[in-house]
């Protein structure tokens, strides 16, 4: 088995009463792609602040690659080579796309290197069609595609995404799916994410929250049949 990239030790997190992730014990390891799923209310966001560094957990630990990263603020995180979607550097909206990737790299690279890393990026996450297009002018979905180009340009071993497809046209979502996967050959990715169609093309393992705490993890075939997830979260939804 793969060695862990990010565990958490009974991590809680408690607002004044409400405790919003309760004693979450978690482990992803090397090379996989997780999504965090849950109904309104069932912590994901919480947990994945306390991940990011946004918050601190009231209890408990994070590791990531073994090293203790609780309560960190999210910069020093990023440092250690975890790309977050909603960190968005210096972006400008009246660059291009690749100038924006450029500046993305450049704050990893010396700027020769960052050419390379901006032409790589374009290939990998199939972006040349949009290169010179200015960010400012790209679709809602484009724009995303493009953001986890800058998650791209840092070259991380773990990725953390919130909602990537939110507010996606079906195509843009079946696209965005294409990217995470690309991302994921070479990072440990987690997303937290609601739109259903979209877990079902990522088509990886999935942990279901619930009241703060873990319900269930299984492939998403799996969590998707069972009468306990449905009854609580699917039965809308899927
Ligand atoms: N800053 C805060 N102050 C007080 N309570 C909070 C705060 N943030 C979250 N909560 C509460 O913690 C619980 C978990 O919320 P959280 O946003 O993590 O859930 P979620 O699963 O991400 O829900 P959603 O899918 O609606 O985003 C909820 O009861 C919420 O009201």
């Amino acid at each position: 088995m793969a060695e862990p990239v990010l565990e958490t030790q009974h991590l809680t997190m408690r607002f004044g009463g409400v405790v919003a992730v309760d004693n979450v014990t978690f482990t992803l390891r090397r090379g996989e792609l997780r999504c965090l799923i849950g109904p309104n209310g069932a912590g994901k966001s919480t947990f994945f602040k306390c991940l990011t560094g946004l918050l601190t957990p009231s209890e408990g630990h994070v590791l990531m690659q073994g090293e203790e990263t609780t309560g960190w603020a999210p910069h020093r995180v990023a440092a250690l080579g975890v790309g977050i979607k909603t960190q968005v550097p210096n972006v400008m909206d009246g660059l291009s796309v690749q100038e924006n990737i450029w500046l993305a790299a450049r704050r990893f690279l010396p700027s020769t290197q960052a050419d390379a890393k901006t032409r790589e990026v374009i290939e990998r996450l199939a972006l040349g069609q949009i290169a010179r297009t200015a960010l400012g002018r790209l679709a809602h979905g484009e724009r995303q595609q493009v953001e986890l180009g800058f998650v791209a340009a840092s070259d991380p071993w773990l990725v953390l995404l919130d909602e990537p497809a939110a507010g996606m046209t079906a195509g843009e979502v079946a696209r965005m799916s294409e990217v995470i996967h690309e991302l994921n050959r070479t990072a440990a990715v987690v997303i937290v994410e609601h739109d259903m169609q979209f877990i079902r093309s990522i088509a990886s393992r999935v942990t279901v929250f619930h009241q703060g705490a873990i319900l269930i993890e299984d492939d998403v075939e799996t969590v998707m049949s069972d009468p306990h997830v449905r009854n609580i979260y699917l039965g809308k939804k899927a």
